[in-house]
């Protein structure tokens, strides 16, 4: 079998007149987090539902764990253990229950074995008979997580797992996926939050289907060749509004009490400091979401239209 457990090329797929996914070509290793990153609407969920067999692309052709994407979507379901945005078990019925249910879909024949190593292995055994209906975000998501190992999969595919959760539960969470990479699970995630992004140890970012950039994050930084300043002061909206107006000024973006500035050259960016009598700013690394949010402004200018 090939290093790779998803290879995909050229993939397209459209809903009616809207392109959702425009070209992507996509290579997963084995054992490590792979991050999957984009705007709402961006195409992730359909990127990845094509991935793995459950959507047919309009073109291009590719595998997940050695089977082909089109022709051997049962095998790849099989295999794969496929976490959706939305959570899909019954209230009514407690943890065990759910678990028990799911090693039934897959024919398990040590049921009772197997949801208690789930149990056992997500921290879960105390709350077993609990209802899962009166969880809290994190216990259920925890309980998916649970419920998409059971078979032990080889390739996890998590589609905004975190959302909504609380960032204790959100920490715990990571650690158990770094637990499973640990142990030569591989991970596809999407993601909204720049701290898990920083988690991954390779990121795609992709913006109106198409897929703007991968690689590991520190690589992902330098191309964009970016350099960053954080100011601090008073009406910070208003000197955004001025900083922007300016062509050296590649990004303003507010963090709370800082505004970060970015352009592509310091000299053309000092320059605009001093002639706006801004002498507050401190040159700062840029960080990801620097750039992603550069990205995606960029990609609203060259695709936005588009779709
Ligand atoms: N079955 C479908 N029929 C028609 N349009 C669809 C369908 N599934 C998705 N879309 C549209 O395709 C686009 C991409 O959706 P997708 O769910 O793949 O994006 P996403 O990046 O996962 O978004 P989010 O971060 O909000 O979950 C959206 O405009 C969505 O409305």
């Amino acid at each position: 079998m090939s290093d790779w457990v998803i290879d995909v090329q050229g993939l397209h797929k459209h809903f009616g007149d809207k392109h959702v996914v425009n070209d992507l070509s996509l290579q997963v290793g084995r054992g490590g987090i792979y991050g999957f990153l984009g705007p709402n609407g961006s195409g992730k969920t359909t990127s990845i539902r094509l991935m793995c067999g459950l959507l047919t692309p309009d073109a291009g052709s590719g595998s997940c764990l050695g089977f082909d994407i089109r022709s051997q979507a049962a095998e790849i379901k099989r295999n794969v253990g496929y976490m959706t945005q939305k959570f899909s078990y019954w209230d009514d019925l407690s943890i065990r229950e759910n678990l028990d249910f799911v090693a039934r879909m897959y024919q398990m024949p040590n049921r009772r074995e197997v949801v208690d190593r789930a149990l056992e292995s997500l921290g879960l055994q105390s709350r077993a008979k609990q209802l899962t209906g009166s969880l809290s975000g994190g216990w259920k998501q925890r309980l998916a997580l649970a419920a998409c190992m059971l078979h032990q999969p080889k390739l996890l595919l998590l589609d905004e797992p975190t959302a909504g959760v609380d960032p204790t539960a959100r920490r715990d969470f990571w650690e158990e996926l770094h637990r499973l990479a640990a142990q030569g699970v591989s991970v596809l995630v999407s993601t909204h939050y720049m701290d898990e992004a920083e988690r991954c140890h390779q990121l795609a970012y992709i913006a109106y289907g198409r897929l703007l950039t991968k690689g590991r994050a520190s690589a992902i930084i330098a191309e964009q060749n970016l350099l960053t300043w954080q100011v601090a002061g008073q009406d910070l909206t208003g000197l955004s509004n001025q900083l922007r107006a300016r062509a050296e000024i590649a990004q303003t973006v507010l963090f709370g009490e800082m505004l970060h500035v970015s352009g592509h050259d310091a000299a053309g960016v000092e320059a605009c400091f001093a002639a706006l009598g801004i002498n507050h700013a401190t040159p700062i690394a840029t960080s990801l979401e620097d750039v992603f949010i550069y990205l995606m402004q960029r990609s609203q200018d060259n695709f936005g239209g588009e779709r």
